[in-house]
């Protein structure tokens, strides 16, 4: 059976099915239907003001180039004027962020965007691969996860950005959402849906893509010929919330609306005012923004450094981990769920 026209343009044959409305579309149609949505959501949200200077958050991985390559684009089409810069951290996993780094410098070349690079090594005083000889590879990503959120900060304060933009998408928040519902930390649960947030404080950050999903992005790099790395971090296969994405991947192959929806139940909860939220101050180590008196990053470093690594990983039994700032996993993912998810999403998108 022959391919069905493009639904857009009705002139060339459709390449592709739009996972979200199932719309038949060529590339080139995709292609624009694509940028003009993300060209959408940073004017109704007025993500960024002329003249700013925003760190793209930079991991080498699929989400994080789509969005340099696409706010590269729309900057010029659209004259942002933005002045826009690549921000990776190092954290000195061998095997995987070495051969990452690789990829985003080559995308400084083809973007032609400066990139700066902070290594965990020179912020810490210690790379994951000594931290995981330290602590297994069981709390590890406790450490990756607290140590990153600080390093892209201090890198983006260094080169004096007004602002960062990240990569997540709409399974990254939807999952966020649930982690938060299961730990009971109210304080992320009432702020993780926001696509900025840290308006009150020094540094910004907005993610583009709260309500892209995956296959999409995925779809656009695969089209594009995006020059990416797809490899998960070696030291993930543990951490929790690889089994809260294999969960959201379930549901949404019985309902595929499903992540949008858990998204629009977190944007609705509505918290009670007896509810206490940390009060927000400065870590008296490190002078960054810490609910305690010191921040995690410090506690977490002074575990390391007197060789009692396990330290800050431990959570207070009745506290939530909002009163406790403890943060698990905050950022990584189960290697084999992604590899399969991987090839679930390549069906919807590509397949006729
Ligand atoms: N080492 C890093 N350096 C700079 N930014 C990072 C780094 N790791 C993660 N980020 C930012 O946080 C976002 C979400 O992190 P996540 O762990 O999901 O990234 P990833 O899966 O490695 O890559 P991607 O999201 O780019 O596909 C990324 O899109 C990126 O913007």
């Amino acid at each position: 059976m022959g391919r069905q026209m493009c639904e857009l343009c009705k002139d060339r044959r459709a390449a592709l099915i739009r996972p979200r409305n199932r719309q038949q579309l060529c590339q080139q149609c995709f292609f624009v239907a694509f940028e003009n949505e993300i060209h959408k959501t940073i004017v109704d949200n007025r993500l960024f003001k002329p003249g700013e200077r925003v760190a793209i958050a930079a991991s080498g991985g699929k989400d994080s180039t789509v969005l340099a390559h696409v706010l590269t684009e729309l900057n010029r089409r659209h004259n942002y004027g933005l002045d826009l810069f690549l921000l990776s951290i190092d954290e000195g996993i061998t095997g995987y962020r070495d051969d990452s780094l690789e990829t985003v410098k080559r995308n400084e070349i083809q973007y032609g965007i400066p990139l700066e690079v902070l290594s965990y090594k020179a912020l810490y005083g210690w790379s994951m691969d000594e931290i995981v000889r330290e602590i297994g590879r069981k709390n590890n990503c406790t450490f990756c996860g607290v140590f990153r959120r600080q390093a892209l900060d201090r890198g983006a304060a260094k080169v004096k950005a007004d602002k960062m933009a990240t990569g997540h998408n709409a399974d990254d928040i939807a999952e966020t959402v649930l982690l938060n519902i299961i730990r009971g930390d109210i304080a992320r649960l009432s702020r993780c849906t926001a696509i900025i947030t840290g308006e009150e404080g020094a540094l910004p950050r907005c993610k583009p893509f709260n309500l892209g999903n995956l296959d999409c992005l995925f779809t656009y790099a695969y089209y594009k010929k995006l020059d990416y790395f797809s490899t998960e971090c070696t030291y993930s296969p543990n951490a929790y919330r690889g089994y809260a994405r294999e969960f959201i991947k379930d549901l949404e192959s019985i309902r595929p609306r499903a992540i949008l929806d858990i998204i629009k139940s977190g944007e609705s909860f509505r918290f009670a005012l007896t509810t206490k939220m940390p009060e927000q101050g400065t870590c008296e180590k490190c002078g960054y923004i810490s609910s305690q008196k010191w921040c995690k990053a410090c506690v977490l470093l002074d575990g390391l450094n007197r060789g009692l690594p396990r330290l800050g990983i431990g959570r207070t039994r009745g506290k939530s981990s909002s009163a406790t700032g403890i943060q698990t996993d905050n950022s990584c993912s189960d290697k084999q769920t992604s590899i399969r998810n991987d090839k679930r999403i390549l069906k919807p998108s590509l397949d006729f």
